[in-house]
């Protein structure tokens, strides 16, 4: 009898919409492709892989979880060494832990599906030796070398939602709304969310915002009639005086500030300054939960069937991605290489532009 194919399945990072649904596309993919294959879901991320807990699945367990938020395996974030090692709290290299997992399960590829930090992970793993195809997970959007990630869709509906209900609120007070989303390091979700909800600023940690710019923009309003004002800020967002600083300057700043993020201090700035009332929104982990919207649930099934094909035929070493609208391979050293920042040349930053919509600068 032919040898069975063993796959396992890790999901890494913040959990976000459509894992489900990605996790369906695989199984169900490799089961209509290959006679003869058993699935290893590997429990909680890369605690799964280093402590071999795994939970057996099969053709069932894929079934009825395509709108199912989350993930039905559960996720973490293992501590590691950038590019080097994903290690436990005393810094011991877990490599040896990991492989061992691989090999008693006797796999023939790891699906590990997750954001930039875990393609990066991945690639270790690659490197020491498993066969690895990763799918990009992320509501944040940015991982280099595909387009657009499963779960950021959903977070932009969810984000745009938000900002679509504070607006009569905001109007009904006369107040500066600032709407805190989801980026710490790229603002693909804000500056989304942001023209889909008719935001009249948008913060990004790409353009560093100067104050009296965003003043500008809500005295600009004032004068045009518009007695408020709504920011969407991602949580990444920087002003200038801080741009400048090291990461490490501007961990202590945050650390040492009475405000618990950016986004209440800019309020209170501007509060100040402008004499109008502003108030805070976050939605927080909302943005990351509930059903995945329909246009992730068909992104996670095209990832994951595209998953099952370059299993199927061996192509390990790739993460699945989305370029110009089409379903392409993506060498995993290329997709684990960088962060995919926003371009200051996006499209988008020229259309918000174009309305009017202010970006602090
Ligand atoms: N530079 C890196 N080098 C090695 N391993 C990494 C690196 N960055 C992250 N990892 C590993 O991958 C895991 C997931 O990464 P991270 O927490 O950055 O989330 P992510 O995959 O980017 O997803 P998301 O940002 O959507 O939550 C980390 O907990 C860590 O174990
Ligand atoms: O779930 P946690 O660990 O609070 O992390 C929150 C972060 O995860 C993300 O949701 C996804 O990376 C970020 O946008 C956010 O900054
Ligand atoms: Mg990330």
């Amino acid at each position: 009898m032919k040898r069975c194919t063993r796959i396992g399945l890790v999901t890494s990072g913040g959990d976000c919409q459509g894992l489900n649904a990605a996790i369906r596309g695989v199984g169900k993919a490799l089961i209509e492709r290959i006679d003869n294959v058993e699935f290893y879901g590997m429990y909680d991320g890369y605690r799964g892989l280093i402590e071999c807990d795994y939970k057996y699945m099969d053709a069932l367990d894929f079934s009825g979880i395509l709108l199912d938020g989350g993930t039905m395996l559960g996720t973490s974030r293992q501590p590691y060494v950038p590019g080097t090692a994903i290690v436990d709290e005393e810094g011991n290299d877990l490599m040896p832990a990991m492989m061992n997992t691989y090999n008693r399960l006797n796999l023939d590829c790891l699906v590990v599906m997750g954001g930039n930090g875990t393609q990066k992970s991945a690639k270790l793993l690659m490197d020491a030796g498993m066969n690895i195809i990763t799918l990009p997970k992320t509501i944040d959007n940015d991982i280099w070398g595909t387009d657009t990630t499963f779960g950021f869709q959903s977070a932009i509906d969810i984000g745009s939602n938000v900002i679509d209900y504070i607006h009569s609120t905001a109007q009904s007070h006369g107040r500066i709304f600032l709407v805190e989303l989801m980026g710490r390091d790229a603002g693909w979700l804000a500056l989304n969310a942001g023209i889909g909800s008719g935001a009249d600023v948008i913060l990004i940690p790409e353009i560093p915002y100067s104050i009296p710019k965003i003043v500008e923009a809500i005295e600009r309003r004032k004068k045009m009639g518009k007695n408020c004002s709504i920011i969407a800020v991602a949580e990444g967002a920087v002003s200038v005086d801080d741009a400048i600083l090291t990461e490490e300057e501007r961990r202590q700043a945050r650390k040492n500030s009475t405000h618990s993020t950016i986004t209440y201090k800019l309020a209170s700035e501007l509060e100040k300054i402008t004499g109008q009332e502003a108030r805070v929104t976050v939605p927080g982990h909302y943005q990351r939960g509930g059903p995945p919207c329909p246009y992730d649930r068909v992104l996670a099934t095209q990832f994951g069937a595209a998953a099952a094909e370059l299993i199927a035929t061996k192509q390990y070493g790739n993460m699945v991605g989305m370029q110009g609208g089409k379903i392409v391979t993506v060498p995993l050293v290329d997709a684990a290489s960088r962060t995919k920042f926003l371009p200051l040349d996006n499209d988008l930053i020229k259309t918000a532009r174009d309305i009017g919509i202010s970006f602090g600068d």
